[in-house]
Protein backbone atom coordinates (compact mmCIF):
# COMPACT_ATOMS: atom_id res chain seq x y z
CA UNK A 1 0.00 0.00 0.00
CA UNK A 2 1.40 3.41 -0.67
CA UNK A 3 0.29 6.47 1.67
CA UNK A 4 1.25 10.07 1.75
CA UNK A 5 2.25 11.40 5.34
CA UNK A 6 1.72 15.52 6.24
CA UNK A 7 3.34 16.56 9.36
CA UNK A 8 6.91 14.98 11.08
CA UNK A 9 6.60 15.67 14.55
CA UNK A 10 6.80 13.65 17.44
CA UNK A 11 4.40 11.36 16.39
CA UNK A 12 3.90 11.91 12.57
CA UNK A 13 8.01 10.62 12.23
CA UNK A 14 7.18 8.12 14.92
CA UNK A 15 3.74 6.89 12.97
CA UNK A 16 5.00 7.62 9.46
CA UNK A 17 8.32 4.90 10.49
CA UNK A 18 6.37 2.77 11.62
CA UNK A 19 4.34 2.15 7.81
CA UNK A 20 7.91 2.14 6.37
CA UNK A 21 9.39 -0.76 8.66
CA UNK A 22 5.80 -2.73 7.63
CA UNK A 23 6.50 -2.53 3.78
CA UNK A 24 4.31 0.61 3.32
CA UNK A 25 5.75 3.10 0.93
CA UNK A 26 4.99 6.43 2.31
CA UNK A 27 5.66 9.85 0.51
CA UNK A 28 6.17 12.43 3.33
CA UNK A 29 5.75 16.09 3.77
CA UNK A 30 6.72 18.42 6.33
CA UNK A 31 6.71 22.30 6.38
CA UNK A 32 10.39 21.99 7.82
CA UNK A 33 11.74 20.30 5.20
CA UNK A 34 14.56 19.48 7.22
CA UNK A 35 12.75 16.85 9.08
CA UNK A 36 12.17 14.61 6.36
CA UNK A 37 15.80 13.79 6.16
CA UNK A 38 15.38 10.83 8.77
CA UNK A 39 12.57 9.68 6.73
CA UNK A 40 14.50 9.51 3.26
CA UNK A 41 17.44 7.74 5.39
CA UNK A 42 14.45 4.95 5.98
CA UNK A 43 13.20 4.45 2.24
CA UNK A 44 10.74 7.37 2.12
CA UNK A 45 10.24 9.43 -0.80
CA UNK A 46 9.75 13.20 -0.10
CA UNK A 47 7.32 15.68 -1.83
CA UNK A 48 7.60 19.15 -2.12
CA UNK A 49 3.96 20.36 -1.15
CA UNK A 50 1.01 18.94 0.01
CA UNK A 51 -0.77 18.92 -3.23
CA UNK A 52 1.92 16.88 -4.31
CA UNK A 53 1.72 14.34 -1.74
CA UNK A 54 -2.23 14.04 -2.95
CA UNK A 55 -1.48 14.30 -6.46
CA UNK A 56 0.93 10.53 -6.43
CA UNK A 57 -0.98 8.67 -2.98
CA UNK A 58 -4.40 7.13 -3.26
CA UNK A 59 -4.32 7.59 0.65
CA UNK A 60 -2.75 10.38 2.61
CA UNK A 61 -2.21 10.48 6.37
CA UNK A 62 -2.12 14.25 8.35
CA UNK A 63 -0.75 14.60 11.69
CA UNK A 64 -0.43 18.22 12.99
CA UNK A 65 -0.03 20.53 15.57
CA UNK A 66 -3.74 22.21 15.72
CA UNK A 67 -6.64 22.93 14.20
CA UNK A 68 -4.97 26.12 12.09
CA UNK A 69 -1.93 23.91 11.14
CA UNK A 70 -4.74 21.85 9.72
CA UNK A 71 -6.73 23.76 8.36
CA UNK A 72 -3.38 25.64 6.41
CA UNK A 73 -2.59 22.09 4.92
CA UNK A 74 -6.09 22.23 3.56
CA UNK A 75 -6.80 25.13 2.44
CA UNK A 76 -4.19 27.05 2.10
CA UNK A 77 -1.59 27.71 -1.43
CA UNK A 78 -0.66 24.01 -2.74
CA UNK A 79 -2.44 22.56 -0.26
CA UNK A 80 -4.61 19.17 0.17
CA UNK A 81 -7.66 20.73 -1.70
CA UNK A 82 -5.34 21.23 -5.10
CA UNK A 83 -5.29 17.67 -5.78
CA UNK A 84 -7.58 16.03 -4.07
CA UNK A 85 -10.29 14.10 -6.14
CA UNK A 86 -12.85 11.36 -6.62
CA UNK A 87 -10.98 8.35 -5.57
CA UNK A 88 -8.48 9.87 -3.25
CA UNK A 89 -8.83 9.65 0.88
CA UNK A 90 -7.44 12.12 3.44
CA UNK A 91 -6.98 10.47 6.85
CA UNK A 92 -6.56 13.53 9.48
CA UNK A 93 -5.35 11.94 12.94
CA UNK A 94 -4.25 15.62 14.17
CA UNK A 95 -6.55 16.38 17.37
CA UNK A 96 -8.54 19.10 16.71
CA UNK A 97 -12.13 20.34 17.31
CA UNK A 98 -15.28 18.64 15.57
CA UNK A 99 -16.15 22.29 14.03
CA UNK A 100 -12.46 22.01 12.30
CA UNK A 101 -12.64 18.35 11.21
CA UNK A 102 -16.39 18.71 9.56
CA UNK A 103 -14.65 22.02 7.36
CA UNK A 104 -12.10 19.54 6.20
CA UNK A 105 -15.02 17.16 4.99
CA UNK A 106 -16.98 19.32 4.00
CA UNK A 107 -14.37 20.67 1.68
CA UNK A 108 -12.68 16.98 0.69
CA UNK A 109 -16.20 15.38 -0.02
CA UNK A 110 -17.05 18.72 -2.25
CA UNK A 111 -14.12 17.56 -4.46
CA UNK A 112 -14.87 14.01 -4.78
CA UNK A 113 -12.44 12.70 -2.41
CA UNK A 114 -13.20 10.53 1.03
CA UNK A 115 -12.36 11.67 4.34
CA UNK A 116 -11.84 10.29 7.73
CA UNK A 117 -10.81 11.76 11.01
CA UNK A 118 -8.87 9.61 13.43
CA UNK A 119 -7.33 10.89 16.02
CA UNK A 120 -5.20 8.80 18.09
CA UNK A 121 -4.94 8.13 22.39
CA UNK A 122 -1.04 7.09 23.24
CA UNK A 123 1.93 8.88 23.03
CA UNK A 124 5.34 8.52 21.61
CA UNK A 125 6.50 5.62 22.69
CA UNK A 126 3.02 4.37 21.79
CA UNK A 127 3.51 5.46 18.60
CA UNK A 128 7.08 3.96 17.64
CA UNK A 129 5.43 0.76 19.13
CA UNK A 130 2.25 0.50 17.12
CA UNK A 131 0.44 0.44 20.22
CA UNK A 132 -1.74 3.51 19.27
CA UNK A 133 -5.60 3.79 20.12
CA UNK A 134 -7.54 5.04 17.47
CA UNK A 135 -10.75 7.61 17.00
CA UNK A 136 -11.83 7.05 13.53
CA UNK A 137 -15.27 8.47 12.31
CA UNK A 138 -16.28 9.71 8.92
CA UNK A 139 -16.82 7.89 5.58
CA UNK A 140 -16.65 3.69 6.56
CA UNK A 141 -15.69 2.91 3.26
CA UNK A 142 -12.43 4.58 3.56
CA UNK A 143 -11.99 3.32 7.04
CA UNK A 144 -12.53 0.07 5.83
CA UNK A 145 -9.73 0.25 2.99
CA UNK A 146 -7.25 1.58 5.60
CA UNK A 147 -7.53 -1.17 8.68
CA UNK A 148 -4.09 -2.53 6.65
CA UNK A 149 -2.45 0.80 7.98
CA UNK A 150 -4.28 1.56 10.85
CA UNK A 151 -3.33 -2.10 12.01
CA UNK A 152 0.13 -1.15 11.71
CA UNK A 153 -0.08 2.10 13.61
CA UNK A 154 -2.61 0.86 16.55
CA UNK A 155 -3.51 -2.12 18.67
CA UNK A 156 -7.11 -0.78 18.53
CA UNK A 157 -9.12 1.27 15.93
CA UNK A 158 -12.64 2.32 16.83
CA UNK A 159 -15.02 3.66 14.42
CA UNK A 160 -17.33 5.77 16.23
CA UNK A 161 -19.97 7.25 13.08
CA UNK A 162 -19.96 10.42 11.74
CA UNK A 163 -17.25 12.93 11.59
CA UNK A 164 -17.14 14.78 14.58
CA UNK A 165 -17.19 12.38 17.11
CA UNK A 166 -13.55 10.54 16.77
CA UNK A 167 -12.32 14.56 17.23
CA UNK A 168 -15.11 15.33 20.41
CA UNK A 169 -14.10 11.35 21.78
CA UNK A 170 -10.35 12.44 21.80
CA UNK A 171 -10.75 15.64 23.54
CA UNK A 172 -12.93 14.06 25.89
CA UNK A 173 -10.18 11.60 27.10
CA UNK A 174 -7.03 13.95 26.89
CA UNK A 175 -9.66 16.10 29.12
CA UNK A 176 -9.78 13.47 31.98
CA UNK A 177 -5.62 13.22 30.86
CA UNK A 178 -4.95 16.67 31.77
CA UNK A 179 -7.14 17.01 34.82
CA UNK A 180 -5.45 13.36 36.55
CA UNK A 181 -1.64 15.16 35.60
CA UNK A 182 -2.77 18.15 37.80
CA UNK A 183 -4.55 16.10 40.44
CA UNK A 184 -0.81 13.73 40.46
CA UNK A 185 1.35 17.37 40.25
CA UNK A 186 -0.27 18.28 43.22
CA UNK A 187 -0.11 15.39 45.29
CA UNK A 188 3.83 15.13 44.60
CA UNK A 189 3.92 18.89 45.79
CA UNK A 190 1.86 18.26 49.09
CA UNK A 191 3.90 15.52 49.33
CA UNK A 192 7.01 17.32 49.44
CA UNK A 193 5.94 20.39 51.67
CA UNK A 194 4.34 18.19 54.10
CA UNK A 195 7.54 16.27 54.80
CA UNK A 196 6.81 13.00 52.71
CA UNK A 197 8.90 11.08 50.10
CA UNK A 198 7.79 11.51 47.36
CA UNK A 199 9.64 8.34 45.85
CA UNK A 200 7.45 6.34 48.22
CA UNK A 201 4.53 8.43 47.28
CA UNK A 202 4.75 6.61 44.08
CA UNK A 203 4.86 3.67 45.26
CA UNK A 204 2.05 4.00 47.12
CA UNK A 205 0.28 5.35 44.32
CA UNK A 206 1.07 2.20 42.36
CA UNK A 207 0.26 -0.20 44.46
CA UNK A 208 -4.04 0.80 44.68
CA UNK A 209 -6.99 1.33 42.66
CA UNK A 210 -5.81 4.68 41.37
CA UNK A 211 -2.43 3.17 39.88
CA UNK A 212 -1.78 3.86 36.31
CA UNK A 213 0.41 3.86 33.62
CA UNK A 214 0.84 7.81 32.95
CA UNK A 215 1.64 8.12 36.78
CA UNK A 216 4.09 4.98 36.43
CA UNK A 217 6.01 6.52 33.47
CA UNK A 218 5.90 9.75 34.22
CA UNK A 219 6.57 10.31 37.84
CA UNK A 220 9.96 9.77 38.29
CA UNK A 221 11.37 11.93 36.21
CA UNK A 222 8.54 14.83 37.11
CA UNK A 223 10.09 14.24 40.90
CA UNK A 224 13.15 15.14 39.20
CA UNK A 225 11.99 18.01 37.32
CA UNK A 226 12.98 16.28 34.05
CA UNK A 227 10.06 16.72 31.34
CA UNK A 228 11.40 15.28 28.21
CA UNK A 229 8.52 16.12 25.48
CA UNK A 230 6.65 12.94 24.49
CA UNK A 231 3.12 14.89 24.78
CA UNK A 232 3.75 18.79 24.20
CA UNK A 233 2.46 20.27 27.24
CA UNK A 234 1.20 23.13 24.43
CA UNK A 235 -0.76 20.73 22.88
CA UNK A 236 -2.19 19.30 25.80
CA UNK A 237 -3.31 23.30 27.12
CA UNK A 238 -5.13 23.27 23.15
CA UNK A 239 -6.71 19.98 23.65
CA UNK A 240 -7.99 21.11 27.21
CA UNK A 241 -8.91 25.01 25.92
CA UNK A 242 -11.03 22.45 22.60
CA UNK A 243 -12.67 20.31 25.89
CA UNK A 244 -13.78 23.25 27.36
CA UNK A 245 -15.24 24.97 24.35
CA UNK A 246 -17.18 21.62 23.77
CA UNK A 247 -18.58 21.23 27.60
CA UNK A 248 -19.34 24.87 26.95
CA UNK A 249 -21.66 23.74 23.67
CA UNK A 250 -23.20 21.24 25.53
CA UNK A 251 -23.45 23.50 28.91
CA UNK A 252 -21.60 20.61 30.70
CA UNK A 253 -19.98 22.25 33.67
CA UNK A 254 -16.28 21.57 34.01
CA UNK A 255 -14.72 23.41 37.74
CA UNK A 256 -11.98 20.70 37.56
CA UNK A 257 -11.04 20.48 34.05
CA UNK A 258 -10.95 24.53 33.58
CA UNK A 259 -8.51 24.56 37.12
CA UNK A 260 -6.46 22.13 34.97
CA UNK A 261 -6.44 24.11 32.15
CA UNK A 262 -5.68 27.62 34.26
CA UNK A 263 -2.14 25.53 35.58
CA UNK A 264 -1.38 24.50 31.42
CA UNK A 265 -1.80 28.16 30.60
CA UNK A 266 0.57 29.09 33.28
CA UNK A 267 2.77 26.34 32.66
CA UNK A 268 2.71 28.04 29.22
CA UNK A 269 3.36 31.30 30.34
CA UNK A 270 6.65 30.30 32.39
CA UNK A 271 8.13 28.87 28.70
CA UNK A 272 7.04 25.07 29.52
CA UNK A 273 5.23 24.64 26.54
CA UNK A 274 7.64 22.79 24.47
CA UNK A 275 8.41 19.99 27.76
CA UNK A 276 6.24 17.32 27.93
CA UNK A 277 2.79 18.12 29.57
CA UNK A 278 3.97 16.77 33.19
CA UNK A 279 6.30 19.80 33.45
CA UNK A 280 2.90 21.76 34.50
CA UNK A 281 4.58 20.22 37.66
CA UNK A 282 6.39 23.14 37.94
CA UNK A 283 3.84 25.87 37.40
CA UNK A 284 1.73 23.90 40.37
CA UNK A 285 4.70 24.37 42.31
CA UNK A 286 4.39 28.19 42.29
CA UNK A 287 2.36 29.30 45.20
CA UNK A 288 -0.69 31.18 43.99
CA UNK A 289 -0.01 34.68 44.53
CA UNK A 290 -4.12 35.73 44.35
CA UNK A 291 -4.75 33.55 47.31
CA UNK A 292 -2.58 36.18 49.10
CA UNK A 293 -4.46 39.17 48.30
N1 LIG B 1 2.81 13.79 21.15
C1 LIG B 1 1.83 13.03 21.64
O1 LIG B 1 2.01 12.30 22.63
C2 LIG B 1 0.48 13.03 20.99
C3 LIG B 1 0.06 14.02 20.15
N2 LIG B 1 -1.20 13.99 19.61
C4 LIG B 1 -1.65 15.03 18.70
O2 LIG B 1 -1.01 14.78 17.46
C5 LIG B 1 -0.72 16.02 16.80
C6 LIG B 1 0.78 16.11 16.53
O3 LIG B 1 1.43 16.05 17.78
P1 LIG B 1 3.03 16.02 17.89
O4 LIG B 1 3.61 15.20 16.80
O5 LIG B 1 3.32 15.68 19.29
O6 LIG B 1 3.36 17.54 17.64
P2 LIG B 1 4.71 18.26 17.18
O7 LIG B 1 4.63 19.63 17.72
O8 LIG B 1 5.88 17.42 17.49
O9 LIG B 1 4.55 18.30 15.58
C7 LIG B 1 3.61 19.15 14.98
C8 LIG B 1 3.64 18.99 13.48
O10 LIG B 1 2.72 19.94 12.90
C9 LIG B 1 3.43 20.73 11.93
N3 LIG B 1 2.86 22.07 11.84
C10 LIG B 1 2.62 22.93 12.84
N4 LIG B 1 2.06 24.07 12.36
C11 LIG B 1 1.97 23.92 11.02
C12 LIG B 1 1.48 24.74 9.97
N5 LIG B 1 0.94 25.95 10.20
N6 LIG B 1 1.54 24.26 8.71
C13 LIG B 1 2.06 23.03 8.47
N7 LIG B 1 2.54 22.20 9.41
C14 LIG B 1 2.50 22.64 10.68
C15 LIG B 1 4.86 20.75 12.42
O11 LIG B 1 5.72 21.12 11.36
P3 LIG B 1 7.19 21.73 11.67
O12 LIG B 1 8.09 20.55 11.83
O13 LIG B 1 7.48 22.56 10.47
O14 LIG B 1 7.06 22.56 12.91
C16 LIG B 1 5.02 19.29 12.85
O15 LIG B 1 5.19 18.46 11.73
C17 LIG B 1 -1.28 17.11 17.73
O16 LIG B 1 -2.58 17.43 17.30
C18 LIG B 1 -1.29 16.44 19.09
O17 LIG B 1 -2.25 17.02 19.94
C19 LIG B 1 -2.05 12.93 19.84
C20 LIG B 1 -1.67 11.91 20.63
C21 LIG B 1 -0.39 11.88 21.30
O1 LIG C 1 -2.83 13.11 23.20
C1 LIG C 1 -1.98 12.61 23.91
C2 LIG C 1 -1.98 11.24 24.33
O2 LIG C 1 -1.06 10.83 25.07
O3 LIG C 1 -2.89 10.50 23.93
Amino acid sequence: MEVGFLGLGIMGKAMSLNLLRHGFKVTVWNRTVSRCDVLVEHGASVAETPAAVIKKCKYTIAMLSDPSAALSVVFDKDGVLEEICSGKGYIDMSTVDSDTSSKISEAITGKGGYFLEAPVSGSKKPAEDGQLVILAAGEKALYDEVIPAFDVLGKKSFFLGKVGNGAKMKLVVNMIMGSMMNAFSEGLVLAERSGLSQQTLLDIVDLGGIANPMFKQKGPAMIQSKFPPAFPLKHQQKDMRLALALGDENAVSMPVAAAANEAFKKARSLGLGDNDFSAVYEAVKIPDCSADA
